[in-house]
């Protein structure tokens, strides 16, 4: 597997402000990998997310992106490889209607009109949206605005894709959505870092999770680990998903439950009553 992003002992701090966002964080993220990012309010995770696309530079350390330095090359060559959805759409929206709005960054890479026709298509065509091309994206409703987000963003066709907290203010089919979307965009070769306190998204779709507090980076590895690792979670303030709560209390009973989703958990009680 070839690397895609690289931290190496990145440290952030912003400017006037003494104390450190990111304390030393190292980080591999692999082409095509499907990663969460989990941790506390004020943890770092934007931070972090922010410093993968380069809207941030490194006050110490570096970032690799394909091999290129964040703080030396020109801005415009890491956006377009990595895409940053950010995590409430009224900062990412300005234009007054989809099509434009999605075709404003391919527009900015100086593709053709044609080409651009083409991209929009193909990403509202992903997201769901096609047939909105002519809305004040003012009037669509949160979820479909949070898309269109989504969308704008893949029209540049990054190779990675980091979205923070994309559940939040979601519905559950708003969240069903975006999960199906998520795995979708990754089946098709993008590699995609969520940034979220929503453990049962992270469960459903991430299989790597790696826990940031207080600025510094404290699991990494398959999510089933990380969100059994509870004694940790708990230190850092998280909950893991009431799935992997109810497997402990299970395990308590001499159950020995492993399940991240409501589906694993009937599967294994489905082999149990089978094999009991
Ligand atoms: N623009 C900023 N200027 C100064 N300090 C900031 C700025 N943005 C974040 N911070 C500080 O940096 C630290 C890390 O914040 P960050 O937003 O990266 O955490 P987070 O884990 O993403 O939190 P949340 O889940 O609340 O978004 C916090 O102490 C925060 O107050």
């Amino acid at each position: 597997m070839s690397i895609i992003i690289e931290t190496k002992d990145l440290w952030f701090r912003y400017p006037g402000i003494d104390t450190w966002a990111l304390k030393g964080i190292n980080l591999t993220i692999n082409t095509g990998e499907l990663i969460a990012i989990i941790g506390q309010n004020g943890g770092g995770k934007s931070t972090l997310a922010k410093n993968l696309n380069g809207l941030l530079k490194p006050t110490k350390g570096v970032v690799l992106v394909e091999g290129l330095d964040t703080k030396t090359t020109p801005s415009h060559e890491i956006v377009k490889r990595v895409g940053y959805v950010f995590q409430n759409p009224s900062h990412q929206i300005f234009e007054s209607n989809v099509f434009q709005e999605v075709a404003y960054g391919p527009r900015n890479l100086g593709l053709s009109e044609e080409e651009v026709k083409d991209r929009v298509r193909w990403a509202l065509s992903l997201v769901g949206l096609e047939g909105y091309e002519d809305h004040n994206p003012y009037d669509l409703d949160y979820g479909k605005m949070k898309l269109l987000t989504v969308a704008s963003v893949l029209s540049m066709k990054p190779k990675v894709l980091v979205l923070d907290e994309p559940t939040t203010g979601q519905d559950h089919a708003g969240r069903h959505l975006l999960a199906s979307l998520v795995k979708k965009l990754n089946r098709e070769g993008f590699t995609i870092a969520i940034i979220t306190h929503d453990m049962r998204f992270v469960a459903e779709v991430a299989p790597r999770t790696v826990l940031i507090a207080d600025g510094q980076k404290i699991l990494d590895g398959p999510t089933r680990e990380v969100l059994y690792t509870v004694d940790v979670l708990k230190k850092a303030a998280i909950k893991p998903p009431q799935i992997v709560q109810l497997s402990l209390a299970l395990r308590e009973h001499g159950f020995s439950f492993s399940s991240l989703t409501l589906q694993e958990m009937l599967d294994e009680m489905r082999k149990l009553i089978k094999n009991p």
